[in-house]
């Protein structure tokens, strides 16, 4: 299929986390409607950090509510309707007509959530479905109040709600890849095909899952939402637009020297995700392929920021190495009681960790011992433990951090691992386990978190005069 000449442009929670940054979001969209035609995706409102957004909130609202009171939650969601309006007023000074009819929409919503959260507090139970109906209030406030300033603003626009996307599915085991593109992206090109406004607001919620959008899609779920819209038009690419560059080489914070990448492939995002980078929804690369999707900065939108799609003649000899660090992990070792690890046993290990939902990061054996690299903040590691009593003696070493090289020129370096080992040897920074995948793309180990940042920056060094050596 031929693409559109549609940009598909996401904004995080952040970049639209007060009436400043709106400003400035709308200013970008004014600008690029001049060239292309628009389809814009927002995510609930974060003032400063997503800890501290809309999104993060709910969360907290909906896990309190069984524990508190629903007065608790109340308070919780006073704050949020405040914020909207305060937002609002700032925006729309001019039209009050308008502005009280935003309002009362504003009102209206967080009023529906509060009976919601009431019934909730006397059946005292909440499914995924419910919890995903709290989250989804987010994504529809932010919308109202954006498509109320862009009308005003003189923007033909039109709110797309997605909540009601996803009907009937209420087994967890239909919703794959297939239910993604031949379901929701046919259901979706058929809503915009009906949308007459020149510039439509879609929420970045989209829709209720079986076992819950968090779960199934996790944070940062309007990421997906765009590739899934992008997919739905045809979209020449999607922009995702965030208060930071692209994808750097390393995490600017750490190594000042770290640049912003201008190219990645799908395969190296995967991967970067797998190991803790944050700045993109790991789904949109199963889902994403062939598409076109490009971070790029709210305070510097000229600037092209980082691409990840597929690989043209342009793009082959870009450099795009990324030292990564996944901080907070623990090394959960089980030391086998019948003296070497058997396949069953992994079976029952692997078995038991899915049982509880526990994603596991890195994993190594020896004849003896089963060696597992993951988050130190899940839940049920305990339940795990007794479940696998029988398998071995279990101790568990904390206070890890990956440390991750990925790119894709790493296939060519005969003995680039040796030299990453070295370094870190060389630095007195202890090696606890050690992964490199088949696809040769990304070597991973383990050390102590404490030397996260030394560690980081010696690997950058090395990589980096190798690689401009190489050229
Ligand atoms: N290689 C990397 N590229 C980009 N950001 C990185 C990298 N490694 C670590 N980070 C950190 O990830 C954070 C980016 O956060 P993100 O959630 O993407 O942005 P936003 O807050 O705009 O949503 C930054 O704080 C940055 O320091
Ligand atoms: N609001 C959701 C979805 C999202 O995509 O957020 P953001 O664009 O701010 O990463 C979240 O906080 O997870």
């Amino acid at each position: 299929m031929e693409t559109s000449n549609i940009i598909v442009q996401k904004f995080s929670g952040v970049t639209v986390g007060s009436a400043k940054r709106m400003r400035k979001v709308l200013q970008l969209i004014k600008n690029s409607n001049n060239n292309s035609d628009l389809i814009i995706v927002m995510s609930a409102i974060s003032p400063k950090k997503k800890i501290h957004g809309t999104t993060s909130k709910l969360i907290q609202a909906t896990k309190e509510l069984l524990v508190k009171k629903a007065t608790h939650s109340f308070e919780i969601l006073n704050e949020i309707e405040e914020n909207h309006i305060n937002i609002l007023n700032k925006l729309i000074t001019d039209n009050e007509e308008l502005r009280l009819e935003t309002e009362k929409r504003i009102k209206e919503e967080c009023n529906a959530l509060r009976e919601f959260l009431k019934a909730l507090e006397i059946i005292k139970e909440i499914t995924p479905k419910s919890s995903d109906t709290i989250l989804s209030t987010g994504e529809k406030l932010v919308g109202i109040v954006f498509t109320a300033y862009m009308k005003n603003e003189g923007i033909d626009t039109e709110l797309i709600d997605l909540e009601k996307l996803i009907t009937d599915v209420y087994d967890d085991s239909l919703i794959d890849t297939n239910f993604y593109l031949k379901t929701l992206v046919p259901k979706l090109s058929e809503i915009f095909s009906n949308c007459k406004a020149k510039v439509p607001l879609v929420t970045g919620f989209i829709g209720s899952f079986p076992l819950g959008i968090l779960e199934t899609i996790g944070r940062g779920y309007s990421d997906f939402t765009a590739s899934l819209v992008s997919l739905a038009v045809n979209a020449k690419e999607v922009q995702i637009y965030k208060n930071i560059s692209g994808i750097y080489s390393a995490d600017p914070l750490v190594v000042e020297k770290a640049y912003v990448l201008p190219y990645i492939t799908p395969e190296e995002a995967s991967e970067l995700v797998f190991y803790g980078l944050k700045t993109i929804n790991p789904l949109c690369m199963d889902i994403a392929r062939n598409q076109k999707i490009r971070i790029k900065s709210i305070n510097n939108p000229d600037n092209p920021g980082t691409l990840i799609g597929p690989c043209s003649d342009e793009y082959k000899n870009v450099k795009s190495t990324v030292v990564l660090i996944k901080k907070d992990v623990l090394i959960y070792n089980i030391n086998c009681r019948k003296g070497s690890v058997a396949h069953g046993t992994m079976k029952k290990v692997f078995d038991t960790f899915n049982k509880f939902g526990i994603q596991l990061d890195l994993v190594s054996t020896s004849q003896m011992n089963l060696s597992i690299a993951l988050s130190n903040d899940v839940d049920k590691l305990d339940l795990v433990t007794t479940e696998l009593k029988n398998i071995g003696k279990v101790s568990i070493r904390p206070h890890m951090a990956i440390l991750s090289v990925v790119g894709r020129s790493l296939k060519s370096q005969v003995g680039f691992a040796g030299r990453i080992f070295t370094a870190l040897a060389d630095n007195n920074i202890n090696i606890h386990m050690i992964s490199q995948g088949q696809s040769e793309i990304n070597i991973s180990c383990v050390i102590n978190q404490e030397s996260k940042a030394l560690a980081l920056k010696c690997v950058y060094d090395l990589i980096y005069t190798d690689e401009e050596k190489k050229e």
